[in-house]
């Protein structure tokens, strides 16, 4: 079925083509159309066409108007202050709309135009450590990303960018070849464990002890430091037996992480953990042929890049070190082979890196770098979509009262318990299993929509009460407004049925308006990647959801045709919300 042009659309091509009838040399002009409240949309645009061409503004406007033709979609038109126009639509165009959209499970929404394949790096914990609230929005984002590209068309990598190699695993490898039973002596915590939060929880305390001790000992004991040190070394030449224990303190992580992206409810499987270690053998190599190209250059024995227009956090010049003095790679070597492999060997178009706003200068570096090398050119491209910091009550970097990083477990399992505490009060009757699953639903889904609901590059304060609240711009909200709606369909006893030709109400109209803007807000999202672009459009939906059903009755109406054209706006709005929440990744409960 053709795509639902949408009535916005629609608008704006019948400008332009009275643009260009009433001024040929004009060329392709931008009407700039906007919701008005004074009539449904203005289009600002004519006011420096006119400017520019020396033209008076509000005889240009009327010129334009004489040409333009209403078509059954235009109701009125009107030249309006200085030279705007302002257009209101006919009840049957927006009529129209809505019976087409409920008709098409794309729900009216378009396809990229350009789809190809795209490479997200995303989520990205580090191994033995505990992940932080920064790996949390990575990974919150990078979902509703996927979900929003894939839905489009977009073939879509997943890389989960693990931090699992590097030189603290010399004395973690080396603490546990020489006490074997550090992981073992607590498998039987794993084994009692009885959902996804025990065993992350005792997955995390092992590692929480392996660190500790093999940390402990590599400070006070420097023969076993001088063994840590040597087994990084067997490490990086693939011993067999060190390799094993590093595999061995992965899996124990991956338990871990696992845990957390099955509590969060993500797309991430273990298939997409391509970390830091996928890249190592290809270091050298690219190091080499960075060398070789003369990218980087030996500087007091490093391998650097020089670049004359970027700077540090002091203003000062700073190059990118490829290849340190001692021989090791590090961190941006890794990403540069990441970007080699990801570009030429998968063939992705467009590199997406969700990833903490803190580190724009390494991306800058590591992008300019590869652009040198070839491996990053047109029309592929490199984003950086950086995100804000998880702030605590203080307004400060979110961490506990003795200043560890907070358990993200822990933090889901509040969110969760307060959302039972919320559920339980609007149902006191729920059965223990449908409260249980849906206070899960609630609680994960406010602490995703609080995040994706923020702008991408703000910081926020991680309030659980606010999250859960059930009034303002909350996952809450939304999952009552799509219930809401889902039970008055269900109480219906006619199916709904448009009536295009209905004369519409004031709540109506608007309503039928924003589900007809549905797939210009995802075309805004995928043109940021800002997801709370999609938040602020699904928000706006459920709030005129809400004065259309107080000012509207459904099930009341006065005749079975009304009933039937209102039932169709409550469908339609709910299978927007589904759609737009889903691809946001939070859950809609059909009752709450
Ligand atoms: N390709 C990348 N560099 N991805 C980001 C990795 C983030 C890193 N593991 C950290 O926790 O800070």
């Amino acid at each position: 079925m053709a795509t639902v042009l949408s009535v916005a659309d629609e608008l704006h091509h019948r400008l332009q083509q009275a643009i260009a009838a009433a001024l040929p040399e004009a060329g392709d002009i931008d009407p700039q159309l906007r919701r008005s409240d004074r009539a449904d949309f203005q289009a600002n645009g004519l006011l420096g066409l006119a400017k520019k061409l020396g033209h008076n503004p509000r005889a240009l406007a009327e010129q334009v108007l004489t040409r333009l033709d209403y078509g059954p979609t235009i109701a009125a038109a009107e030249v309006s202050g200085p030279g705007f126009i302002n257009i209101t639509l006919s009840d049957a165009a927006i009529g129209q709309r809505t019976t087409e959209r409920a008709h098409d499970p794309q729900l009216g929404v378009a396809p990229l135009e350009d789809a190809g394949t795209t490479v997200i790096d995303y989520s990205q914990p580090n191994i033995a450590k505990e992940m932080h609230v920064g790996h949390l929005r990575s990974t919150i984002i990078g979902d509703a990303v996927v979900r929003i590209l894939q839905a489009g068309g977009e073939t879509v990598v997943r890389h989960n960018h693990i931090g699992d190699w590097g030189t603290q695993f010399g004395m973690l490898i080396q603490d546990l070849r020489e006490r074997p039973e550090q992981l073992d002596a607590a498998t039987d915590d794993a084994d009692a464990a009885t959902d996804d939060a025990d065993a992350a929880n005792a997955s995390m305390s092992r590692l929480n002890r392996l660190y500790r001790d093999a940390r402990a000992r590599f400070d006070t004991d420097p023969d076993f430091a001088d063994r840590a040190r040597h087994r990084v070394v067997e490490l990086q030449a693939g011993d067999a037996e060190t390799v094993e224990a590093w595999h061995r303190i992965v899996a124990e992580s991956k338990v871990y992480f696992e845990a957390v992206y099955e509590r969060l409810d993500v797309l991430l499987t273990d298939e997409d953990t391509v970390g830091e270690s996928f890249y190592n053998p290809y270091l050298a190599e690219v190091s080499e042929e960075l060398e070789r190209t003369g990218v980087a250059v030996r500087s007091d024995g490093a391998l650097c890049v020089f670049f004359d227009d970027i700077t540090g956090p002091d203003g000062q010049l700073t190059p990118l070190i490829v290849q340190k003095k001692d021989g090791g790679y590090g961190y941006a070597a890794t990403d540069l082979a990441a970007i080699r492999y990801r570009t030429k060997d998968l063939g992705a178009h467009q590199l997406l890196y969700v990833v903490d706003a803190r580190q724009a200068l390494h991306f800058q570096m590591v992008f300019e770098t590869a652009r040198r090398a070839g491996w990053l050119a047109e029309p592929v491209s490199a984003r950086h979509l950086a995100f804000g910091t998880v702030l605590g009550p203080d307004g400060r970097p979110f961490k506990t009262r003795s200043g560890e990083t907070v358990r993200l477990m822990e933090l889901l399992q509040e969110a969760v318990d307060r959302a039972r505490t919320v559920v339980t009060e609007k149902n006191p009757h729920m059965p223990q299993d449908e409260l249980e699953e849906r206070a899960r639903q609630v609680g994960i889904g406010a602490v995703k929509y609080a995040d994706l609901s923020t702008s991408r590059t703000r910081d926020y304060i991680f309030d659980v009460d606010r999250m859960v609240s059930l009034n303002g711009n909350t996952g809450v909200y939304l999952q009552y407004a799509y219930a809401r709606i889902r039970s008055i369909l269900r109480k219906a006893d006619q199916s709904p049925q448009a009536g295009p030709d209905l004369p519409l109400e004031a709540a109506e109209r608007d309503l039928g308006l924003l589900l007809d803007e549905f797939g210009a807000a995802l075309r805004d999202v995928v043109a940021t990647y800002e997801p709370h672009r999609l938040c602020s459009y699904l928000f706006a939906l459920a709030s005129a959801f809400t004065t259309f059903y107080e000012q509207c009755p459904v099930l009341k109406a006065p005749s079975a045709e009304i009933i039937g054209n209102r039932l169709m706006l409550c469908e339609l709005t709910g299978q927007t919300l589904r759609t737009g929440m889903n691809l946001l990744g939070i859950a809609t409960p059909e009752r709450l």
